[in-house]
């Protein structure tokens, strides 16, 4: 199906709702600073800055009583993520919530309880109709994207669980976001506050951040799982998701398995790299590095301590430790949904009973099940399944006065599931699928902290924990199984109940001691301080809005860059009376990803109309052969030609090439020819390309991953069988490249030099030194242009280095290809203006058309277009 990112989504959505209310605007102060005693001696200092915490649902319970204000009594929902995190936050932060109200006070949305809200929660409602919310949530949410990213595909139509894609629930959590965004939109202060989104309902919500405040400070955090891109990429509208979470600056993931789908999928669907650095893992996105982070959620110690520590918890301890004496107890507490596993763990507790006769009447399972968050098919089967099953194993071993298998599945108060947990000697939790679940470090502490049983011997704990959830990384003292080997589960729990006591207490201890340390607070305080350290240049960069709808993305430059308008570039042009243009051909004249690489008609003569005005000195400058290009250059007489980056020139058609005298010693490629021969033989997709100067081992049509895999492995071999070879090896942006190596050539006749040199101070025209280093990702792209000739040529032209998709240090180049698939932004129609300065300095990388300003002090400009 073709993507619809060149239409505007953003729109679209907008147009294919129901209009939503537009509640007055709030006249909220945009920074809500805390007051502070004035001192008249010592400005304090100033407050830090505010964080706004965006998630579904604000953090806040809403009980119905017609005597109260708004027809509900509001309380601080203290369970949730959203809330728990301040703890983390800097204490003199202000904090603003911005989420939907408690479903069931959804009815009460006015202004004046935005503003009650507001005054005693520090909480901003979002109002969404409630159609429009039933289809965000229940419809696209709850039934398309969140079984999708627990690796649940609607196979069929009818599929239990999982909804086929349908665009108008896309626009539906489109128009949601939207929503968001413009709640966000009346009261941020994007320049100082510190935004952080969580979770997959709001998935969207960058995109439309960023298009109204594009240096904004964003996090998002998935608490859901990223699934393998094998998955993710049968969304539709993927690219737009993925878009999406590249818009904000810092994204978060609870593990490394689910942090590298993403990249994986950033790197399959958007050709996008990635780079470790200093411990951190960065996405370049147009200019914009997109921090990734991975760090589970912990839980609140201080919250769980106060309920461990509350008289009737005690109390519960004491009653359930009696009312199941000489039983071995185990828990599991889940909500009631398609991932949990509830069946495949009673089938489990089943096998255990089969397989271990002298457990029945002992061992009992007890079952917790919350409250069902969604509703429809799935969440009754899911209760029915799991009512059925525990009545069969019921019936088949229970006895009078022994139940295997207790179900509560009515409210549990928080003191009497403490209770549970505390006395359990084990925990189940066998979820097929879950971004986290912090059952197991909840369990952990309470049998820990709980001393009601008064119990003075060292505390000791077993967990039987899916190898599938986010929390089994961090629990390394976990039984592991695989919940869907019922077999294997029933085996781990009866391990667990038949454990030595001095390895349950090992076990215990080790879990302990990392929950406790990583709790919610330490989770809170380690992304809040990734999310300013990833937004540390947002100030130092230029920021420009491009792409459509979703696919809207901001392109983030260097302090000096100038956008060049035709306005400027046309009476510099004009004033000008001896110009030297140097266009890069693949990317700049030609489209990236055009079949036919051959000029089009249209190219050669707009080539030709410059080469006519004798003011004007034209190349082409290309890492393409010779042969090549003097053939499809052939209607163009005038034109100059630097082939293979500029080992061959040719001042125009009727006169001979010339070759770099420098490097006339090929025997390396006797070396590098077979070791290159290798890796394509072993790497689908990947060919050698031979150059006179040069070879080239391409990987642009392997797998992404392990094309890349190779490459580095190749670079590193090269560089060893190459060590006394005149070359130099280098990765670019799916290629590794060797070149003979050259020498700034000797007693210019001093002066200023008349090359202009590039990036680190590579030498960048004939005679430059080139340094043995990888250049990184972007096209290496080492144009030598005629210098020499220049220098002899009326009015000292000077040449500069050309490159593609990489940002000059002093001057000034729009990346185009970041990653090379992702071409919105890249096509010589679109690419922006980039403007070089010269006069010696070091301008950087380049690309596309330059011209001599002679007005300007030894000033270049250079546009990526030639129609600009
Ligand atoms: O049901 P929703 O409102 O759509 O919420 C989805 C789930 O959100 C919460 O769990 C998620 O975050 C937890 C903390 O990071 C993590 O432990 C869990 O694995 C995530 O799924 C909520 O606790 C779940 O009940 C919701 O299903």
């Amino acid at each position: 199906m073709p993507s619809l990112s060149c239409h505007n989504l953003l729109d679209l959505a907008a147009a294919d709702e129901v209009p939503l209310p537009s509640p007055t605007p709030l006249r909220l102060p945009r920074v809500m600073s805390v007051a502070s005693p004035a001192s008249p001696t010592s400005p304090s200092p100033p407050a830090p800055p505010r964080r706004v915490i965006v998630s579904h649902r604000l953090p806040l319970r809403a009980a119905p009583d017609p005597a109260a204000p708004f027809g509900f009594v509001f309380t601080v929902d203290s369970g949730t993520v959203a809330y728990q995190l301040r703890s983390g936050l800097p204490a003199s932060a202000p904090v603003l919530h911005i989420g939907t109200l408690p479903a069931a006070a959804a009815e009460a949305a006015s202004d004046e309880l935005s503003n009650y809200l507001l005054a005693n929660f520090s909480c901003l409602p979002v109002y969404l109709p409630s159609d429009l919310h039933h289809r965000f949530y229940h419809g696209f949410c709850k039934h398309y994207l969140w079984p999708l990213l627990h690796y649940l595909l609607p196979l069929t139509p009818s599929s239990l669980g999982g909804l086929p894609f349908q665009r108008t629930l896309y626009h539906s959590f489109l128009s949601a976001n939207r929503a968001f965004a413009d709640r966000l939109t009346e009261v941020l202060s994007p320049d100082e506050d510190l935004v952080w989104i969580h979770d997959y309902h709001l998935l969207a919500l960058p995109t439309f951040l960023r298009k109204r405040f594009p240096r904004a400070k964003v996090g998002f955090f998935l608490h859901s799982p990223f699934p393998s891109s094998e998955i993710f990429r049968t969304i539709p509208v993927r690219d737009d998701l993925v878009r999406a979470l590249l818009n904000a600056d810092l994204v978060g993931f609870h593990t490394f398995d689910y942090a590298r789908h993403f990249l994986s999928a950033c790197s399959r669907l958007l050709g996008l790299d990635y780079q470790s650095k200093r411990g951190y893992i960065g996405i370049e996105y147009y200019g914009r590095t997109v921090t990734v982070k991975i760090l589970p959620v912990g839980i609140d110690m201080g919250q769980l301590r106060s309920v461990v520590s509350a008289p009737e918890t005690g109390d519960a301890v004491r009653r359930v430790a009696e009312a199941y004496k000489g039983r071995r107890l185990m828990i599991g507490v889940d909500d009631v949904d398609l991932f949990k596993g509830i069946g495949l763990k009673f089938l489990a507790m089943e096998q255990l009973l089969v397989d271990h006769p002298e457990l029945r009447g002992r061992a009992v399972l007890v079952q917790i099940t919350n409250p069902a968050r969604s509703e429809g098919r799935d969440v009754q089967g899911v209760q029915d399944e799991a009512r059925a099953i525990s009545a069969r194993v019921n019936a088949r071993f229970g006895t009078p006065g022994y139940t295997p298998i207790v179900l509560l599945e009515g409210p549990v108060t928080p003191q009497e599931k403490a209770a549970y947990y505390a006395a359990a000697e084990c925990c189940v939790m066998s979820a097929v699928r879950d971004g986290l679940n912090r059952i197991p470090y909840i369990y952990t502490v309470l049998r820990q902290e709980s001393d009601a049983l008064g119990d003075d011997a060292p505390k000791r704990s077993v967990i039987v924990l899916s190898e599938f959830v986010g929390c089994s990384p961090s629990l390394s003292g976990a039984i592991r199984v695989n919940p869907w080997s019922v077999e294997s589960v029933a085996e781990a729990m009866n391990a667990a109940l038949r454990m030595p006591e001095a390895e349950q207490r090992l076990r215990h201890e080790k879990h302990y001691k990392y929950v406790s340390t990583h709790d919610v607070a330490y989770w809170a305080r380690s992304f809040d301080q990734d999310l300013q350290r990833a937004c540390k240049d947002h100030f130092s960069r230029r920021h420009w809005g491009i792409g459509f709808g979703m696919s809207f993305k901001v392109v983030a430059l260097g302090p000096n860059f100038r956008r060049l308008s035709v306005e400027h570039i046309l009476p510099s042009y004009r004033r000008t009376e001896n110009r030297l243009i140097l266009l890069d051909y693949d990317g700049t004249v030609m489209p990236e990803n055009s079949i036919d690489k051959a000029p089009s008609s249209e190219v050669i003569s707009v080539l030709n109309r410059l080469c006519e005005d004798p003011k004007n000195r034209v190349f082409i400058v290309s890492g393409r052969g010779k042969d090549e290009l003097s053939k499809w250059f052939a209607p163009c007489e005038k034109l100059g030609i630097a082939a293979e980056h500029g080992y061959f020139t040719r001042w125009s058609r009727g006169v001979p090439w010339e070759t770099s005298s420098l490097a006339a010693d090929f025997d390396w490629k006797k070396t590098a020819e077979p070791v290159m021969r290798l890796y394509t033989e072993a790497t689908d997709g990947s060919s050698i390309e031979h150059k006179e100067s040069a070879l080239v081992w391409h990987h642009q049509e392997a797998d992404p991953d392990f094309g890349s895999c190779q490459a580095k492995e190749l670079l590193d071999h090269l560089e060893n069988v190459l060590a006394n070879e005149p070359v130099v090896v280098k990765r670019g942006q799916h290629i590794v490249e060797v070149n003979p190596q050259v020498r700034h050539q000797q007693g210019r006749g001093g002066g200023e030099p008349p090359v202009v040199h590039g990036q680190d101070g590579e030498g960048a025209g004939l005679g430059a030194v080139h340094r043995r280093r990888p250049v990184g990702r972007g096209h290496v792209r080492e144009h030598r242009v005629p210098v020499q000739r220049q220098r002899e040529a009326p009015g000292h032209q000077r040449g500069v280095r050309l490159h593609r998709g990489q940002e000059a240090e002093h001057g000034q180049v729009l990346p185009g290809r970041h990653g090379g698939r992702d071409q919105d932004a890249g096509g010589p129609g679109q690419r922006a203006v980039a403007a070089a300065q010269a006069g010696g300095a070091a301008p950087g990388l380049v690309r596309g058309l330059a011209v001599r300003d002679e007005t300007t002090e030894g000033g270049f400009y250079c546009t990526g277009r030639s129609d600009e």
